[in-house]
Formats: structure tokens, sequence, C-alpha cells
């Protein structure tokens, strides 16, 4: 669905360039539920808004589901961002009308677009389970249906992609959970594929693939171990525990064979403060070791 190679965002501004992505690579299959997270500024939104045809990536390459984005014309990218994608922020502010009912915000877009409003509007309400809800003004719903009401929203014109951006950041950590298995469920259900940035530990935990972005490149990459359903059964035991258990962490290699150590792993004794590690081949295994730790045996 997603292929970036060498993705670059520089940002001119009157006397400064700030490069928010340098040559990051980024591979999203068809149907997956995947995270970013990464500190603030590590470039994060600017490759959602790359992702979202909201702005233009300054080199590099940029295919969703097939399409050229850095070929695109203003046209193009009017009817990629009307018929590929839909968006979900973390402000409901920026979706919604406060004092329309959860229906009539919904009809909006659809209304923009000539469809069979009603009708649609209720199917999406149902869908993100605000059906008892449609008549409510806004103002008059949590934060969590709030939020359902925004995603019903952005899948109101049947988007292949959803991007999301800190979407449960507004949330306490049960809303999040409801938000976060609906995310699930229409992936699982619709097949949508889904990019969810992120800050929040709890939910990079729930989907498949956790991608970490340091300095504009992606850095490290965590794959889940264990299935959903597996997890689900052993989930109200671990949610006092942060375990770090349920994915797998993996070190990204790029084009040039160069490969960004994990953070905290060069914190370890021995490592820490040398700019330099000891490498060796060893049964199949590349092991770095302290420059100074001598072998023993
Ligand atoms: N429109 C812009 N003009 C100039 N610089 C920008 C612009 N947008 C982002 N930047 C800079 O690009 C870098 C990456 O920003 P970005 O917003 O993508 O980071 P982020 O990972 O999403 O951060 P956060 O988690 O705080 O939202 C930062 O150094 C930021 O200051």
């Amino acid at each position: 669905m997603i292929q970036c190679d060498g993705l670059v965002k520089i940002y001119k501004t009157a006397n400064l360039e700030v490069v928010a992505l340098q040559g990051l690579d980024l591979h999203v299959a068809d149907g997956e539920l995947m995270a970013i997270i990464g500190n603030s500024g590590s470039g994060k939104s600017t490759l959602l808004n790359m992702l979202g045809g909201l702005d233009k990536p300054s080199a590099g390459k940029l295919l969703v589901n097939g399409k050229d984005l850095l070929t695109f014309g203003e046209r193009d990218l009017v009817k990629y961002k009307r018929d590929t994608v839909g968006f979900v922020w973390q402000s409901n502010a920026r979706n919604l009308i406060p004092y329309l009912t959860a229906l009539e915000n919904v009809e909006l877009p659809i209304l923009l677009r000539g469809k069979r409003r009603r009708l649609r509007a209720m199917e999406l309400l149902e869908a993100v389970g605000l059906g008892h809800r449609m008549k409510n003004k806004l103002s008059e719903l949590s934060g969590g249906e709030q939020q359902r009401v925004a995603i019903a929203i952005a899948l109101a014109n049947e988007p292949r992609l959803l991007l999301a951006d800190e979407p449960t950041g507004s949330l306490d950590t049960k809303t999040s959970d409801q938000v976060l298995n609906l995310f699930r469920t229409l992936n699982r259900t619709m097949g949508i594929t889904i990019v969810i940035v992120t800050h929040d530990p709890l939910l990079a935990r729930k989907v498949d693939r956790v991608v970490q972005i340091r300095d504009g490149k992606t850095s490290a990459e965590m794959i889940r171990r264990v299935s959903y359903a597996e997890e689900l059964a052993q989930m109200d035991a671990e949610r006092a525990h942060n375990d770090p258990e349920t994915h797998m962490e993996f070190a990204v290699i790029d084009k040039a064979g160069r490969l960004q150590i994990p953070a905290g792993y060069l914190d370890a004794d021995g490592f820490k403060g040398s700019n330099k590690v000891r490498v060796e081949m060893e049964e199949g295994r590349i092991i770095l070791y302290p420059p100074e730790e001598r072998k023993t045996g």
C-alpha cells in the first residue's frame, strides 16, 4: 500500500532549512495496522502529511496504492485525498462542528459528495458503535464518542488508507482502548490499511508493527510476536505492567548497510561514550562487542 524510499522533506523558512525527513524508507503492506513512534520533532507528522498528500516531499520515492505522489499535480492530489485517504486527528475541533448532532456531522462530508447521505451517515455511525447517540449534539458526547464520530467521518469516502495523528492523545486510557479496538475492527472487517502516529506506548503495543523514527529516518521496528487474540486473553494481567515482551525488536538496515542500534542499547557498560563497536561474525550471527572487551576462550 505504501512504499517510501529515501524520502526527504526539507522545510525552507526565511533563512533556515529544516531537514524533517532525511532519506526515510518505509513499506506498509495492504491491510496492515501499524504505528509510527518517535520523539517530538523526529518527523512523524511530516511523514503523515506526505502520505496524506497534504504536503509534497522534496525528494525520494513515495508510492501509495500504486500511485506516485511526487508526480501529482493539484488535481491529482485533490482526487487522491477524496478517494484514497481518510484522516483522524488528535483534536476533535479540527473535524467536528459542536452545535450539530453526530448524524449531521457525518452527513456533512457525504453531502458534499452528493450521495444518499442520511442512510450512509447512519451506517457509518453504526460501524463505529454510535448508533444510539446519533441524535445527540457533539457537545453532549464524551471525548471518546467525539473521536468515534471523527473516525466515522474519515470513513465517509471509503478510504483504502486511514491516517491517524495522535488519535488517542486527548483521551484517558479506557477510552483510548475503545478507540484502538475500533481501529482494529475496521482494519479486520473492512481491510483498511491504518497508520497511526502516536506517543502512547499502550496503543503501540496493540498494533501488529511499530516503526520508530529518529531524526527523520526509520531506526527500529517491532513486530508482534503473539497473535492479538492470545494477547487479549492476558491483557488484564498485563495492564498493570508495561510488558515489553509483546513485540520483537528489529533494527533497520538501510541500503548502504548502515544500522541504527535501538535506543538505550548503547548505554550498556563498555559501549557508553564510545563511537566504535567491534564487529564479528560468529556462527551465522553478527555480534557487536564493546571496543575494549577481550574475547575469552
Ligand atoms: N512547516 C514547517 N516549517 C518548518 N519546519 C517544520 C515545519 N513542520 C515541521 N517542521 C520541523 O520539522 C521537524 C519534524 O517535525 P514533525 O512535526 O514532523 O515532528 P513530529 O515527530 O511529528 O513531532 P511531534 O511529536 O512533536 O508532533 C521539526 O524539527 C519541526 O520543527
